[in-house]
């Protein structure tokens, strides 16, 4: 925030979103204030500004205040059967109303542009490479949505929405403005008795249908509490004819209130909420999808086709089979690191033909615990799987960054917390590298497990093969007789004394990443 003019347009939108909230029957303690975080690159967060009790009540908002499709004075005609539409399409209504709006002072404190995944470039998100955040981002099907839904219903009521020339462009630039809002902002609304400090948990396109029951709405105030994920402080209750924000522990005058936006992996942090803090770590996972098992499960088990189809046939009527398993840290509070999903899976397509038509007969399923020869196969699943991923260093990735900031790509865009600091090419590079180096400590973690387990399993340590190369070098392997790109490699034996040190580079990465406020609040 180098420009005082900003500053100013700051505090006042602040100060006029704080006598809106009085005027429409919000309560504030006055133990808190709303602050300006930004030289934290926080945007805006509430401040404690005196001690604070365990389940002190810090404000009450009215359900009237409330900003839902139901709420807005969108003519009830125009609806939509999906929520997210429903709420996209109330938010653009009232947000065109301008000063008609009566949220119109909360809208001046709502993001209008933003950093998150939906907005990266293709060369950014290359950057990503292997993880699976890339495949989730659904912008795709969102400017679908936009385009087949909520567009035609804005341009056959043009009048309504005071579109007056808008463009189909400009109509999908605010389609995308209020649904990353919702996604980064807005809360599932719960039924009265019950409490959710999370922001909505579903996913813009990913787990929509899912949730299709409980409604979202925006709750001024409650979304201007940043989040963290082990030092929250305070959570959102519902009431029949308001939402009240408590505190859930003793909160000392200067800390800040904060929020949980749940257990989320870095890469959803990212993707959703356009930031991330190293204390999402431990909450990261690596997607193994069906389809790289079921390949592998063919090249290394020689299982043929139709052999493959029926046994995923029978997981799927047992409830076992997913389009892809979570690998998890071994300290994922939530998360097992092996999904017992997995296990069985993994168990039953290593069966003999007539063990599997018994277990088949029998109506059971296989044990969790992985054999000897499933253990090979998870082995064979994770090395694939890390070849996903590219073996660069982080010298290669700062000799990349200096060709894309001398050919100007990245341009300077604010962040949803409403800080209009330049976003430079390094700073979502390296957030791109701490997500994929955290996903390949999660592979590393669970190869070791898998090694582990064989070779502390009799058989198995007869039948699996003294390993000639590690983890690494065989997921190196892998990914080069795929054709994909070595010079990687040689960049990285020249790293800076980094060696074949996987951990040297990690530390290193570690600490460049602090020095960028990867620590963040
Ligand atoms: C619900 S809003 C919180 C209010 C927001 N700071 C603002 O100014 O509008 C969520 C956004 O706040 C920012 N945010 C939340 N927690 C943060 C944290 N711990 N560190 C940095 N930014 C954070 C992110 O930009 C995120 O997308």
């Amino acid at each position: 925030m180098d420009d005082p003019m900003e500053g100013e347009e700051f505090a006042s939108k602040s100060e006029a979103f704080i006598t809106w909230l009085h005027q429409s029957g919000t309560t504030i303690s006055p133990k808190i204030q709303l602050a300006d975080l930004r030289s934290r690159d926080a945007g805006r967060g509430v401040l404690a500004t005196k001690d604070i009790a365990d389940d002190e009540e810090l404000f009450t908002i009215p359900r009237s205040s409330v900003l839902t499709a139901e709420s807005s004075a969108l003519p009830k005609d125009i609806n939509f059967d999906d929520q997210w539409l429903a709420l996209i399409t109330a938010m653009v209504y009232e947000y065109q109303r301008g000063d008609d709006s009566p949220w119109k002072p909360y809208f001046d404190v709502l993001p209008d542009n933003f950093i998150t995944l939906m907005f990266w470039s293709g060369s950014e998100l290359e950057h990503l490479e292997g993880s699976a955040v890339v495949n989730k981002i659904g912008k795709k099907s969102a400017d679908e949505a936009f385009k087949t839904k909520v567009i035609p219903v804005l341009q056959q009521h043009a009048d309504i929405f005071k579109l007056q020339d808008a463009s189909e462009d400009q109509l999908s630039r605010l389609c995308h403005r209020m649904g990353s809002t919702i996604m980064a902002y807005a809360f599932d609304l719960e039924k009265p008795g019950s409490s959710d400090s999370t922001n909505e948990e579903e996913d813009w396109e990913e787990d929509r249908e899912e949730t299709e029951i409980t409604p979202k709405g925006m709750v001024p105030l409650a979304d201007m509490l940043n989040a963290d994920a082990d030092r929250n402080n305070a959570k959102l209750y519902y009431e029949d004819d308001k939402v009240v924000m408590k505190s859930i522990k003793a909160i000392k005058a200067g800390e800040e209130i904060l929020n949980d936006y749940g257990s989320l992996p870095s890469a959803d942090m990212l993707r959703r909420y356009g930031y991330t803090t190293s204390n999402y770590e431990k909450y990261d996972v690596v997607e193994i999808s069906l389809d790289l098992i079921k390949q592998a499960a063919t090249e290394t088990q020689k299982m043929q086709t139709k052999q493959l189809i029926e046994r995923t046939a029978y997981l799927a009527e047992q409830g076992i089979l997913e389009e892809g398993y979570d690998i998890a840290h071994p300290s994922n509070p939530e998360n097992q690191q092996l999904p017992d999903e997995l296990c069985i899976l993994l168990n039953t397509l290593i069966l003999s033909k007539s063990d599997f038509d018994k277990l088949k007969k029998k109506d059971k399923l296989p044990k969790t615990i992985l054999c000897a020869e499933s253990s090979q196969l998870l082995y064979t699943i994770l090395v694939k799987r890390r070849a996903m991923y590219k073996f660069d260093s982080f010298d290669d990735n700062m000799e990349s960054l200096q060709r894309t900031t001398t050919s100007n790509v990245f341009s300077s865009v604010a962040n949803p917390a409403g800080n209009h600091d330049a976003v430079s090419p390094s700073h979502r590079h390296l957030q791109a590298h701490h997500i994929v180096e955290g996903e390949k400590k999660v592979l590393q973690e669970a190869a070791d497990a898998v090694q582990g387990m064989t070779a502390s399993t009799d058989g198995a340590s007869r039948k699996r093969k003294a390993p000639t190369a590690t983890f690494e070098e065989e997921a190196r392997s892998v990914r080069a007789s795929q054709g994909k790109p070595m010079n990687e490699e040689q960049a990285l034996k020249n790293s800076l004394g980094l060696g074949n040190s996987q951990q040297g580079r990690r530390t290193g990465l570690e600490h460049q990443g602090k020095k960028t406020k990867y620590s963040g609040a």
